[in-house]
């Protein structure tokens, strides 16, 4: 069995990769990184080191890479390979589309066998985003053909992978947690599950407990640490003030999550204090600028402050924490981050304000945007 996976990075080496070759697939992966990509196709191998006290080594072999950027030779691997993969980041998708569209192509022309495409990118339906980029690329014909040879089945992805600083470039240290739910009722029936995976009915509970949980309180961090001057979430997590922020955040999103999905309280209770020590593991280094990437991302209004924010107002419960989050995402500005370059240079040229309306989608009226503004003024 081969897996193509799109992006050999920190969760593709680190976790998608040893999962599907721990479960017996023979792992491929794409990538535009020219060294990543000779270093796996000359070693065949990489290991995976456990960041607790066991320092646990993982071997991972049998793995090999191309090109990403060989049209050619990606719309090959797409059309012989059994199950496809991606952790490539939500905007790169769009650009990964034309060599899947390419490969279904000629799966189609050559009768192959039917297979999936699973994005695992911190977002709600990367893979059905996935899917309408790549269908945009077929022909009407072409989709209807398409639709019984492949799916896009969305999933949930949890492992804190943070940037690698090793000599060996391939190497990758990993939290032993890890956490992969796959939306099973957007599958083919019968197919091979991957070991570890956990495959459920209805994903969207997992992903917004994951995304509003994990990915909201990590920002939270993130953003205040980077205001108060840590480097690493770590050191961050050591600060009473930057501790009440991330937990407010997740008081807040928790309670709206356990008014929708009727989670239980104490486990969702449970479920904050081990992500939060999940925060301060002392065995990674995880960078603020790294947790804290993309602001204009995770400003949007599907992603971790903006939906929950939105749903508690909904709801008549409280934002105070999420909106400091938000002040604090505007005032995010790494340097070497071009969504924070770009963030701020939309706020010197129209202000915070029309600037948080561009990113959010929400209007200058709203509450929310009221509040932001209050906060980031102050
Ligand atoms: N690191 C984590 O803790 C973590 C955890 C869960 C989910 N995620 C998600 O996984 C995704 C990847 O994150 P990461 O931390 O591994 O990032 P990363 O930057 O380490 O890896 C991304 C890889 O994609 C490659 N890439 C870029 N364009 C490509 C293309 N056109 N074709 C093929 N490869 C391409 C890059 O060269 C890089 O190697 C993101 O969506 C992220 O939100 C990350
Ligand atoms: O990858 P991002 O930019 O969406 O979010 C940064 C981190 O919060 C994220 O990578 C976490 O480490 C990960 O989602 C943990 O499962």
């Amino acid at each position: 069995m081969k897996a193509l996976h799109f992006g050999a990075g920190n969760i593709g080496r680190g976790f998608i990769g040893l999962l599907l070759s721990q479960s017996g697939y023979e792992v491929v992966f794409s990538d535009v990184n020219e060294s990543l990509v000779q270093s796996l196709q000359k070693r065949g191998s990489y290991e995976v080191t456990i960041a607790d006290e066991s320092r646990e080594r993982i071997p991972v072999h049998g793995v090999d890479a191309i090109d990403g950027r060989n049209s050619t030779e990606v719309a090959e691997a797409v059309a012989t390979a059994d199950l496809i993969t991606t952790a490539v980041g939500v905007p790169i998708l769009k650009h990964i589309a034309p060599g899947i569209a390419a490969g279904i192509r000629l799966r189609m022309e050559r009768g192959g066998t039917p297979f999936h495409v699973i994005a695992c990118e911190n977002a709600i339906g990367a893979s059905t985003q996935l899917k309408e980029h790549v269908m945009s690329l077929l022909s009407a014909e072409e989709q209807e053909k398409a639709a019984l040879l492949v799916a896009f089945p969305d999933s949930a992805v949890d492992r804190i992978v943070p940037l690698q600083h090793h000599e060996d470039p391939l190497a990758v240290t990993v939290e032993r947690f890890y956490e992969w739910v796959i939306n099973r009722s957007q599958m083919f029936p019968d197919t091979k599950e991957i070991s570890g995976v956990h495959y459920v009915d209805d994903l969207i509970p997992y992903i917004e407990r994951k995304l509003f949980t994990v990915n909201t309180g990590h920002c939270s961090a993130a953003y205040a640490g980077y205001h108060k001057g840590y480097a690493t979430i770590q050191e961050a997590m050591k600060d009473e003030e930057v501790i009440g922020l991330v937990n407010g955040a997740l008081q807040e999103t928790g309670s709206m999550l356990i008014r929708v999905y009727g989670f239980d309280a104490s486990e969702h209770e449970a479920y904050i204090h081990k992500i939060m020590d999940r925060f301060r593991n002392p065995y990674l280094s995880d960078e603020v600028v790294r947790v804290g990437r993309s602001p204009i991302r995770k400003l949007s209004p599907d992603d971790r402050l903006i939906r929950p924010a939105v749903r508690i107002l909904e709801q008549g419960g409280s934002t105070e924490h999420l909106t400091k989050v938000m002040a604090l995402a505007l005032k995010f500005d790494y340097a070497e981050d071009p969504e924070a370059v770009e963030l701020q240079s939309l706020i010197a040229e129209q202000g915070a304000c029309e600037a948080f309306v561009k990113v959010s989608g929400l209007d200058a009226s709203h509450v929310l945007t009221q509040r932001v503004m209050v906060v980031y003024e102050q």
